[in-house]
């Protein structure tokens, strides 16, 4: 294999992204900021963090890791802390980020170090996670045993979730609960600034139920149900993660659905307990727990952890705790239809500037290109002289006092009516203020049309 030349990736600079904003008491009425134009900046910046989480890669060999897995390379670690490997699962872990050769795609394996697999009838019950596709569940692809990492180890490749964090380290480290306190301090809704705020308990509460209901649904358990292994993979967005690991390497033929699915509600209950006292430690003195919800949260939440608590009984299930949490599911759907309106309505907008930096990049490849078809006046004469004035036009033009006009709403109103071609004309001027012509948006489409199929039609 070549070895190529490793170049530091620089990161980028979100906050020189754009300037802050004017006072809006300046604007005239018709006016607009540039910041209306565009996607905003956190959610831009959000996604190009996801972007720039998805390509980060170290050559393998600078970390020790192989050059290949399976199907899988550039290998990333995403562990949190160093060096030292999870035992989570009562064995050494440790979590990658990969590139599937086979898609392209990239995924996070999980890695069970020194494992042998006894029983290759275990890895059947990966077959049945395979099937489950939930919004609140990462997706499994495959397992498969590996011998690359210069031992016997067990993969389960999952969907990536670019920047994603876990409950345990949102709320339960030192730092997550200084980002709860400063944040829900800038909110300042009046309510104890260290506590989780209550909807978004209802929110976690809504899409765990949702996930277990189609773990136990499809006959399995998720057995994961800890605040290390959820995801929280965006705005309020969490997800199981850890699909079938237990499933696999505590594999002993007999099958004990019915007793994991009550843990599972149990797991449940202790998870949003912890999350309501803001403490993993909550669920020692269940007594001083009890007292400190009825003080700051609504009965309905004290009545489902009650629930969730409750001695196992097979009249205990995930559709009693969906039945209950009825009124907070409709909620919870009400919040993410908004929340979808909103992208939605970002993305149209985001549409509207993908239309235009096509129409730009049509408008560079065909100006300034003077020796196209062997012809030195290919881009001064007919249509293309007329493109290159327009070009002018938007671009750059001249106050009276010869100062460059930077003025992003004319080139963005120019260029919409291009891409339209609306009948409306305007006058062009050539640099030497020799000749003038008046042409129509329209028209100036047109020719970019004819000039840009001259450029793709084959001719050198
Ligand atoms: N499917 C995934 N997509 C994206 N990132 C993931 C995925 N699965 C795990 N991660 C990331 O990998 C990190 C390490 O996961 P791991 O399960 O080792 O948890 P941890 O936070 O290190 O806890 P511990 O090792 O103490 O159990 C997580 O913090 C999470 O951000």
């Amino acid at each position: 294999m070549n070895q190529q030349a490793v170049y530091p990736r620089q990161p980028l600079q979100h906050h020189l992204y754009s300037a802050p904003l004017p006072h809006v008491s300046n604007l005239a009425p018709h006016q607009r900021t540039i910041q209306s134009f565009f996607i905003p900046d956190n959610l831009r910046e959000q996604l190009t963090q996801r972007n720039e989480a998805q390509l980060m890669t170290t050559p393998a060999r600078d970390l020790g890791l192989p050059m290949e897995v399976h199907v899988y390379h550039s290998l990333y670690p995403l562990d949190t802390h160093g060096e030292k490997s999870s035992s989570f699962y009562g064995h050494p872990s440790s979590v990658y980020k990969a590139t599937c050769s086979v898609d392209g795609r990239t995924y996070a394996l999980v890695r069970i170090e020194g494992f042998r697999l006894v029983n290759e009838l275990a890895m059947q019950v990966v077959e049945a996670w395979r099937r489950i596709r939930h919004c609140n569940i990462v997706s499994i692809r495959e397992a498969f045993t590996t011998r690359a990492f210069g031992d016997s180890s067990l993969v389960f490749a999952y969907d990536y979730h670019p920047c994603s964090t876990t409950l345990y380290s949102t709320y339960f480290t030192a730092q997550g609960q200084a980002a709860l306190y400063n944040s829900q301090l800038q909110q300042s809704n009046g309510g104890n600034p260290r506590l989780i705020p209550e909807t978004t308990i209802w929110s976690y509460v809504t899409q765990l139920a949702s996930a277990l209901k189609a773990v136990h649904g499809s006959g399995l358990a998720a057995r994961v149900i800890d605040p290390k292994k959820i995801l929280i993979t965006g705005k309020n967005r969490i997800r199981l993660s850890g699909a079938s690991i237990l499933d696999v390497l505590q594999y002993d033929g007999v099958l004990n659905v019915a007793r994991q699915q009550q843990e599972d509600l149990l797991s449940f209950g202790k998870l949003v307990i912890a999350l309501a006292c803001n403490s993993l430690q909550s669920f020692t003195d269940i007594a001083q727990s009890f007292e400190h919800i009825a003080r700051f949260y609504s009965p309905d939440l004290k009545n489902l952890i009650l629930y969730l608590l409750s001695k196992p009984l097979p009249t205990k299930n995930i559709d009693e705790v969906i039945v209950t949490i009825g009124p907070r599911i409709l909620h919870e759907i009400n919040c993410s239809q908004f929340y979808n309106d909103e992208l939605e309505s970002e993305l149209s907008r985001e549409l509207e500037n993908g239309r235009l930096v096509r129409l730009m990049a049509k408008m560079g490849f065909i100006n300034e290109r003077p020796e196209f078809d062997m012809d030195p006046g290919w881009s001064e004469t007919g249509d293309r002289y007329l493109i290159k004035l327009f070009r002018d036009y938007v671009f750059h033009q001249v106050d009276e006092n010869g100062r460059p006009v930077i003025d992003m709403v004319h080139v963005l109103t120019c260029l919409n009516k291009l891409d339209a071609g609306v009948e409306e004309k305007i006058m062009l001027m050539s640099r030497d203020e020799q000749s003038c012509l008046i042409v129509s948006y329209k028209e100036i489409k047109n020719c970019i049309a004819s000039a840009f199929n001259d450029l793709t039609s084959g001719r050198k």
